[in-house]
């Protein structure tokens, strides 16, 4: 939209370098009114051929125009997916007006109360997730919003969920005494549902604000508990005929406003909590007691109702997909198999690592490994050699069961300026992951005598091929009692040969290397959501579908179009890997490999910025950048390994 200089409101006091201030009377056209509050009328709108909704607000005193400067000064530095977007205002006289995106699905509470909506559990999660971080964000700024309720909650298409309405906001430092009359006056219920009820935003207020105590961020914490669980109940706050008594007569005795504010704020009234059914977790509820405590100072941090929601939401996912794997493991198995009650009950005896080790040990004896010829074939007699340091970190995360595993081998058979480095994730299982780990480095010595390239590849294809036949072996003699379990993994390894560095990749794990302060990508994640594969797997006789929530291969549900292993989807999920080879240079700082675990929360450029700001030792690193993701709320196993390629001296070791 095109901005007119100076763009300031007409007092001055209000500026934007992205939002116009204001407009030309041509540029916009109020059509109906959605929605008239006691301060506003929230208009459907056209500005610039696009469905805006317009918000005027009503303003007959001089306080009402300094208010409206401060409401329009908060949101022109917001800046949030969930926040509702400020696209416009015009803010000179006679039409003071602000335009917003227009969210299609309307308001949560008429969402809720006149469409009668009951979201899913998995829906509850995802909007008080979106919420809890746009509130995070404003906390986080130095910003309360004082009117978190469903009414003032919007959903686009997608129910995706955008907190709105700051014209109650303040900055926390401009905070005074709040005066329950402003509060009133100000904070007008909008929706039908809500002028048959009495109690109005009263019912979202928490007691100390009752008490005319200071607002606090605790306050819109304690509003937050009650909308999580009116989400949960479909109930608008103390109308619920089924609830205990004491709510039962504030509906039947018609309670005032005063009785039901003393019943809050000195008998803890609340509303009737949501019932633990088979799909709600009982650590939502917990939540949401904790977030309408009486005492301010005991309930949780946003960072807190965050986390706590998120590894909620990934258990959720998880349950989701594991259903989902269960149904069609027990479609598929034979009447007189035993059907897999739990994913991790595999009936399984053998050590894989004890198997890998074997074949690794085996292969190496086969040949004398002589890594020289990688040598030469990269040579060139001033060429760079990096000096190599590493480090790695290794947890299961959130998870109950540790499916990853890695290998570091620098210098390899004593070879000074060869090194190697592997992470494999596994799934359905640990049993592949664990033979690889242990069978590839032996695999790989052993095709010396081919070129670095080769030998990478050629270790993948057999190690998977060894895997399976291990597997195929025991199934015959029992030591695998479940028939219809196909465990399998990703592998990425790193090997580095003077001044080259080769990786082969099957799966979602990834490599990047950090050259001249910048993310380079060494690998590419093989994922059914990527066209390409999807071609590829379907043009090798594999099914790829949409299952649960994203493209997978059937019918097992994988995510991965590669891997090691997953003996019921070959050849179509190939264990070849694919391989890139990049010379390195005085630029290359370190590489970075890590499980999905990793990159499921941290994109490229923050896992640079997070080795930058960390003690320059490569296990720290690792370490640091799992706890992060961790902290991230990652609900997976997490690996990392960090490659230092420059000799970091002692002053940036500290720093
Ligand atoms: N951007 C938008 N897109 C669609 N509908 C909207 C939008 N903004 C507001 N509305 C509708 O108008 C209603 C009132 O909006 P808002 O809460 O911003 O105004 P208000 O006058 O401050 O209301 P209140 O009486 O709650 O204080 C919302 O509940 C919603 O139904
Ligand atoms: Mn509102
Ligand atoms: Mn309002």
């Amino acid at each position: 939209m095109e901005i007119v200089e100076p763009n300031t409101c007409i007092r001055g006091c209000c500026t934007s370098e992205s939002i116009p201030l204001h407009l030309p009377p041509s540029s916009f056209t109020l059509l109906s009114p959605i929605a008239k509050g006691s301060e506003s009328v929230v208009y459907e709108a056209i500005l610039h051929g696009r469905r805006v909704a317009a918000k005027k607000p009503i303003l007959s005193t001089s306080d009402d125009l300094d208010k409206f400067h401060r409401h329009l000064q908060l949101l022109c530095n917001l800046d949030h997916p969930g926040v509702a977007k400020l696209v416009a205002a015009h803010a000179k006289p006679p039409n003071y007006l602000f335009f917003f995106e227009f969210y299609e699905a309307g308001n949560l509470a008429d969402k809720l109360h006149v469409e009668e909506w009951s979201p899913s559990i998995g829906q509850v999660l995802t909007i008080t997730l979106h919420l809890a971080k746009a509130l995070r964000y404003l906390h986080n700024n130095g910003i309360v919003h004082r009117d978190v309720k469903p009414a003032n909650v919007l959903l686009d298409q997608n129910l995706s969920p955008y907190l709105t309405d700051f014209g109650l906001a303040e900055y926390k430092k401009d905070l005074r005494q709040v005066n329950l009359h402003n509060w009133r006056s100000s904070g007008k219920p909008t929706g039908g549902f809500h002028k048959k009820n009495m109690v109005g935003t009263l019912i979202y207020m928490a007691p100390e604000i009752l008490r005319k105590e200071m607002y606090t961020e605790k306050s819109d914490i304690y509003s937050f508990g009650i909308l999580i669980n009116e989400l949960l109940t479909g109930v608008v706050p103390y109308t619920d005929l089924r609830a205990e008594a004491q709510a039962h007569t504030v509906l039947e005795m018609n309670y005032t406003e005063q009785q039901l504010t003393a019943a809050i704020v000195s008998s803890g009234l609340r509303p009737a909590l949501a019932e633990t059914g088979l799909h709600v977790p009982k650590s939502l509820l917990a939540l949401i007691q904790n977030c309408w405590g009486a005492d301010p100072s005991k309930r949780p941090s946003l960072d807190d109702v965050v986390l706590e929601l998120e590894s909620l939401w990934e258990l959720e996912r998880e349950k989701q997909q594991s259903c989902f794997l269960e149904t069609t493991s027990i479609a598929r198995s034979d009447k007189d198999e035993v059907e897999i009650k739990h994913t991790r009950d595999y009936g399984d005896n053998v050590d894989w690592s004890s198997q890998g080790e074997c074949l690794s040990k085996k292969s190496s004896l086969s040949t004398v490994p002589d890594l020289k010829s990688w040598s030469s074939s990269t040579d060139g007699p001033s060429r760079y050699v990096p000096i190599v340091s590493w480090g790695s970190f290794a947890t299961c995360g959130r998870r109950e069961s540790m499916e990853d595993t890695h290998f570091l081998m620098p210098h390899m058979c004593n070879e000074e300026n060869i090194h190697l480095f592997a992470i494999f994730d596994g799934h359905r299982g640990a049993a592949a992951a664990e033979f690889s780990a242990k069978a590839l480095p032996g695999l790989i010595q052993s095709l010396s005598s081919t070129s670095a390239e080769e030998a990478l590849s050629q270790a993948f294809v057999r190690t998977d091929l060894a895997f399976r036949n291990e597997l195929h072996s025991h199934r015959q003699t029992n030591r695998v009692s479940q028939k219809d379990w196909h465990p399998g993994c990703t592998a990425i390894a790193s090997l580095l040969v003077d001044n080259k560095i080769f990786v082969a990749n099957v799966g979602d794990s990834r490599a990047i290397l950090c050259r001249a302060g910048c993310p380079f990508a060494l690998s590419k994640a093989h994922l059914a959501t990527c066209i390409e594969e999807r071609n590829r797997v379907t043009g090798e006789g594999g099914r790829i579908e949409w299952l649960v929530d994203k493209w997978r291969v059937a019918p097992a549900g994988l995510q991965v179009t590669r891997s090691i292993g997953d003996d019921d989807l070959k050849p179509a999920v190939t264990a070849e890997p694919e391989i890139s080879e990049t010379i390195l240079s005085a630029d290359d700082e370190f590489l970075v490999m890590a499980s999905d675990g990793l990159w499921d929360v941290m994109n490229d450029e923050e896992v640079i910025g997070i080795i930058r700001d960390t003690v320059k030792e490569p296990s720290m690193c690792s370490k640091r950048l799992a706890t992060e993701a961790a902290a991230r709320g990652s609900g997976d196993n997490i690996t990392v390994i960090v490659v230092f390629l420059r000799p970091v001296s002692t002053a940036e070791r500290i720093y």
